[in-house]
């Protein structure tokens, strides 16, 4: 697109989203982009928007040529990714806040980018209001980048912040998310970890170049996350958050994962509260910033989108140049981590899997442990995600290397315990 072109919009999705992004193009007539047509699915819904802007007609808007943007902010992946690769195919520059899609088909983006030329733009669909994308792409483009440490879903933090501060229960909680706008239709994929995730893999792309499907990044959301364990951390001085994390390790790859995690109080993400997302970027030099806003809601993502069709009107488009002008980084699972782990029933623990225990503490209704465990084991079998199993990484849990002929006699020294 050319410097300040006029920017006709056809718009997948009048949802929170999509109707945030009509409000605030109203408010923002200095931009000079318009929604000619917005393609919904359900014709019969009432919408705070005069009806002959719908469709149900996606060809409408895909086919339309004085439309040169398309923005899609539906909530159904495989759909979304056929309305984003016709677009791009027709020559249709498109904004995007669907992290779903777009981590189930970041290869194919890639490709579809080169092929076409066109851009294709996502700030919203990770940390929404947080413009993250922009300055992984923009101002960490060298070797330095060190960790990137993040609360990308809004919806889990908002409930932890509900449960943990104003003891309000789980379902109470996510209920209020969903009233609020916050989480997805289907909120399992917040709730279980899936939405962090995707963000996670995007995040992963634009900051290390690296370019993965969700399967070979290790997860779990807080759906395990148990009072009991909330007030361990308050006993230690931790808060609990879904935190996602990559790390570069000393042989230069990549630890990454997303996991609840005891974070201290005086961390910058422990600050981070109900629906607000945090990034703690740290890297050589600059030493450690912390980007801080709302990650979900509408008004909020809605300024992310717009943020991408206004960077449209001067040409802008990922170099992706982690990817393809640096040598992109490669994940690892050769590392340790240090882990609590609670229970219901001591038989659903895994004990051969541990270097060694460090504490234990037995409960009469749960008991819990720390201990320390190679990161492939949790990759590998899936009991710590079982019911009565609560996993959370301890605050800098990552450890590079054991003395791991110790680590097995020491495992019997402290645990002074027959699991
Ligand atoms: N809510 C948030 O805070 C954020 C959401 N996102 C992402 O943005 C996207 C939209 O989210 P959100 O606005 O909350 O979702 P909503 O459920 O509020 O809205 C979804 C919209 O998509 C429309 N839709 C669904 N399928 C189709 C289709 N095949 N063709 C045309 N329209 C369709 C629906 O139509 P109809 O109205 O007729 O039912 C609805 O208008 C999702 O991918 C979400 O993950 C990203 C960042 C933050
Ligand atoms: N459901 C998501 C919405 C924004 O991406 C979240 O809660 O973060």
């Amino acid at each position: 697109m050319t410097r300040h072109k006029e920017i006709t919009i056809g718009m997948f999705g009048f949802g929170v989203v999509g109707e945030g992004l009509y409000k605030i193009l109203q408010q923002t007539p200095s931009l000079n982009a318009k929604i000619k047509k917005s393609c919904i699915k359900h014709p019969g819904k009432k919408r705070n928007a005069p009806e002959e802007l719908f469709t149900t007609d996606k060809d409408e808007l895909l086919n339309d040529p004085e439309i040169n943007v398309i923005v899609e902010v539906i909530d159904d992946s495989v759909a979304a990714f056929d309305i984003v690769s016709t677009a791009l195919k027709n020559g249709k520059a498109v904004v995007s806040a669907s992290k779903k899609m777009v981590a189930e088909h970041l290869q194919e983006l890639l490709e579809l980018q080169k092929q076409t030329g066109q851009p294709f733009l996502c700030e919203a669909a990770a940390c929404a209001s947080i413009p993250v994308i922009r300055n992984l792409e923009e101002y960490y483009d060298n070797d330095l980048l060190h960790s990137i440490r993040a609360i990308v879903n809004g919806s889990t933090n908002f409930i932890l912040t509900k449960m943990f501060d104003d003891k309000i229960g789980f379902q109470d909680a996510l209920i209020l998310a969903q009233q609020l706008g916050f989480a997805e239709s289907d909120p399992t994929l917040d709730i279980e970890g899936y939405d962090a995730v995707n963000k996670w893999v995007i995040l992963l792309n634009h900051a290390y170049g690296i370019v993965e499907t969700i399967d070979h990044v290790l997860f779990s959301g807080i759906q395990n996350i148990q009072l009991s364990d909330a007030m361990v951390a308050k006993e230690k001085g931790f808060d609990i958050k879904l935190v996602a994390q990559a790390k570069t390790l000393l042989n230069g790859k990549v630890a990454a994962y997303v996991l609840p995690e005891f974070v201290k109080l005086d961390d910058q993400l422990a600050f981070v509260k109900n629906e607000f997302n945090g990034v703690v970027i740290e890297s050589g030099f600059a030493d450690r910033q912390f980007f801080y806003g709302k990650g979900a809601g509408s008004l909020a993502t809605g300024s992310a989108v717009m943020s991408d069709v206004s960077a449209l009107r001067y040409g802008y488009k990922y170099e992706y140049k982690k990817l393809y002008h640096h040598t992109p980084r490669e994940l690892t699972s050769d590392f340790y981590v240090r882990v609590y782990i609670s229970f219901d029933d001591i038989k659903k623990i895994k004990k051969d899997d541990f270097e060694w225990i460090e504490e234990w503490h037995a409960g009469l209704e749960r008991s819990y442990l720390t201990g320390v465990i190679h990161f492939s084991k949790l990759q590998k079998d899936d009991w710590w995600k079982e019911n009565g199993v609560s996993l959370i990484l301890a605050a800098d849990g990552i450890i590079e290397e054991i003395d791991s002929r110790n680590a097995k006699r020491r495992s019997l020294e402290l645990a002074g315990i027959h699991l």
